[in-house]
């Protein structure tokens, strides 16, 4: 079958995403990683449907570069909202369904991208690490000299450690900067280090804001561009109207062979 798609970027976090509307579409495993193959398909670190759901605008399904179905996506988040802002269905305000529940989001006059990311409430402390789950399951660690910090290795290495290797876990490294922060992540069912990931982002930002206080903004740079992270916090350690924000762009539209 024939399929056309439309390829994504947010902070060059890139995916590729399909109009389905009418639902109709079903894609295997193995469909969805070859077509995310940088040899071998279109290339992507993800794939999303943009199905119909009652009472929402859009329903969001995400599946991983590896071809399998996967939890939120922040960064995917934000290219479907805009995918869907050029595909005609234009609001003020958005409301999608996605793996980890209702989202809000968007469109600003500048081209980014808000989107209303789920509450998150405890931050588990492991070492001197922290763990959290901002629609995905997130690893923070802080490192110095982030620039030239082999990611790949050492984020393999975590997210293959006997703790996490069973469930998989995004691994994000932290280098602080005053108010803001600089974020590399290694991101599980890509099994890499991607350019930017939003929902590490967040992750990143509520544990720098847990340490710290006084301020309800960190502006995020990863290699793949800038971002922001917007949220209040509660006395109990909940974080709530957590927002992240930033580019969100078209990159080519296309059709591919699937077998
Ligand atoms: N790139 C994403 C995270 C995608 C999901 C992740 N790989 C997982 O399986 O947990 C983002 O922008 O949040």
């Amino acid at each position: 079958m024939k399929i056309v798609f439309y390829k994504y970027q947010g902070t060059g976090n890139d995916f590729i995403i399909i109009d389905n509307r009418n639902n109709s579409l079903s894609l295997t495993t193995a469909q969805v990683k070859k077509m995310c193959d940088r040899r071998f398909g279109i290339g992507a670190d993800g794939l999303m449907l943009l199905d119909a759901a009652p009472g929402y605008d859009f329903k969001m399904v995400y599946y991983n570069a590896d071809g399998k179905e996967s939890t939120m996506c922040g960064n995917g988040g934000r290219c479907l909202v805009k995918f869907a802002h050029h595909s005609g269905i234009k609001k003020s305000k958005y409301l999608f369904i996605a793996v980890d529940g209702a989202h809000e989001a968007t469109v600003e006059d500048n081209g980014w991208v808000y989107l209303k990311m789920k509450n998150v409430k405890g931050i588990e402390k492991h070492f001197a690490d922290a763990i959290l789950d901002t629609g995905s399951p997130h690893y923070v660690k802080n490192i110095d000299n982030l620039a030239t910090y082999d990611v790949v290795r050492y984020g393999k290495e975590i997210r293959n450690s006997e703790s996490f290797k069973k469930n998989g876990i995004n691994v994000n490294f932290v280098e602080q900067q005053d108010r803001s922060i600089f974020v590399r992540t290694f991101e599980r069912g890509v099994e890499d280090e991607t350019l930017s990931c939003g929902t590490g982002v967040t992750a990143a930002a509520l544990v720098y804001a847990h340490n710290d206080n006084g301020f309800n903004r960190v502006e995020i740079k990863t290699l793949g561009g800038n971002l922001a992270v917007e949220f209040d916090k509660r006395s109990d350690d909940t974080f709530e109207n957590v927002w992240l924000c930033g580019p969100a762009d078209f990159v080519f539209k296309g059709d591919i062979e699937v077998a």
